[in-house]
């Protein structure tokens, strides 16, 4: 028999998740900057690569996949890498140094000066991606950070910062999926591939 909260509950998630969206749009200077500098790297050459943990692991290679493959419009493919999904690499990286160094290893090895890395966490604190900003800024990457609360340690490492106002994980991760996708967008509209 289905549970009599299983309404209320979808409900309130519901309610919680329009009242946040519809705060967001005061992030569109954030969005469209980082949409702009990623842009500009991609027709310089570079390329952008992402990490999180979690949902958030699921949102970077769902990002990286829009540019590889394609999102809205039939163009060529770009350059987007998720620095999470190579489970070879995080398990030798995780256990013969640390996992706080899976991402800025790969980023090392990986990334060059001019790319862009997206950092995506709800905490703004996730070890191993502050170890990957740090690392970018060393490299001359530019660092954006996809947060959430107060944008935790994260926040004074990003050259841009999109911090979505609540303290909710889930509704946090919601809210990065629509600014995944409107970078994305941004991103085809920038290189003249809208
Ligand atoms: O998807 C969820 C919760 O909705 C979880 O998998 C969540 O992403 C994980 O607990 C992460 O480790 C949280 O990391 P962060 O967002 O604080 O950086
Ligand atoms: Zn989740």
């Amino acid at each position: 028999m289905m549970s009599s909260s299983a309404p209320t509950l979808f409900q309130s998630n519901l309610d919680e998740h329009l009242r946040l969206f519809h705060q967001l749009a005061t992030l569109t200077p954030e969005v469209n900057e980082a949409g702009r500098r990623i842009a500009a790297a991609l027709a310089q050459g570079g390329k952008l690569l992402l990490c999180g943990n979690g949902g958030s692991a699921a949102d970077a290679q769902h990002i990286a996949s829009e540019l590889t493959g394609r999102f809205i419009h039939e163009r060529r493919p770009l350059a987007g890498i998720a620095l999470t999904t190579d489970s070879s690499a995080l398990t030798c990286i995780g256990n013969d140094y640390a996992f706080d160094e899976v991402f800025a290893r790969q980023l090392r090895a990986l990334g060059r000066s001019g790319d862009v890395l997206i950092g995506i966490s709800t905490s703004g604190h996730s070890a191993n991606v502050v170890k990957a900003a740090q690392t970018a800024r060393e490299m001359g990457i530019v660092f954006i950070g996809l947060l959430g609360r107060d944008g935790g340690a994260l926040k004074p490492l990003s050259d841009v910062a999109i911090v979505v106002p609540s303290v909710v994980t889930a509704r946090i991760q919601e809210a990065h999926l629509l600014i995944g996708h409107t970078l994305c967008g941004l991103i085809e509209h920038e290189l003249g591939l809208a």
